[in-house]
């Protein structure tokens, strides 16, 4: 059974900690991401670490390997326990990125994310579709050294195929009833877990609910 971790996004910190109080029996860490760091900073993190729970950060980074190294260096202290960077920013990037972080923060790439759909791909450029892509990077980062992928619940199946001891991480998730809104390639929790997921991410059908900690117990109640 896979573990859910909370992707809190807000730029609140008061927010982001009576959500992560809510759901601190029930998730096995919380997912900070892009709007909680540029609001609240490396402070904001060590806050909500200090609830007791493992954190996540979700920067998605993506840039020379040089720059990216730098920057998972400067984020070493915070020892995040998962750590994403871009699978898009190739081989050497992954690789840097490994070597500049602690022993214990798995690196994990992103490889197309949950957003997109064959038609997003082609837009940019991309003639596959996403299971093709996603099985490419995937490749690409198990090669590089990391530590696993992030991926949409309906490739994790081949993904965990093909690399048995990866870490999949994934986001897209819907349990029944709740709307996607801007995701485009989601499964249900049960269908994610039982594909092979290390951990679901779930985010607004959590934390957009009336009580975030029933939310998240009815969904562990369905894995
Ligand atoms: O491909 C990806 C990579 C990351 N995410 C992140 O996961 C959560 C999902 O939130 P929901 O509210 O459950 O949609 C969000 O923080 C994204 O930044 C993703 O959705 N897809």
């Amino acid at each position: 059974m896979s573990a859910i971790y909370v992707a809190i996004d807000t730029p609140s910190l008061e927010r982001a900690k009576l959500i992560a109080e809510q759901v601190r029996t029930s998730a096995a860490g919380v997912k900070l991401g892009l709007e909680f760091f540029a609001a609240n900073g490396p402070a904001g993190v060590t806050a909500i670490q200090e609830l007791g729970l493992p954190v996540f950060l979700d920067l998605k980074l993506h840039d020379i390997p040089n720059t990216v190294a730098k920057a998972v260096e400067a984020l070493r202290p915070l020892e995040p326990a998962v750590l994403t960077v871009h699978a898009a920013g190739g081989r050497a990037m992954m690789q840097a990125a490994k070597a500049a972080a602690g022993p214990t923060t798995k690196v994990v790439a992103v490889t197309v994310l949950t957003s997109l759909d064959a038609s997003d791909l082609n837009a940019i450029g991309v003639s596959s579709g996403p299971a093709e892509q996603v099985a490419l990077l995937a490749q690409l980062a198990r090669d590089a050294g990391l530590d696993g992928i992030v991926c949409s619940g309906a490739e994790v199946g081949a993904a965990r195929e093909a690399w048995p001891d990866g870490f999949f991480v994934v986001p897209g998730v819907r349990p029944a009833g709740s709307g996607t809104a801007d995701q485009k390639r989601v499964v249900s929790p049960r269908e994610a877990s039982e594909a092979g997921a290390s951990i679901l991410v779930i985010g607004r059908p959590i934390t957009a609910a009336e009580d975030a900690s029933v939310a998240i117990r009815d969904i562990a109640l369905t894995l």
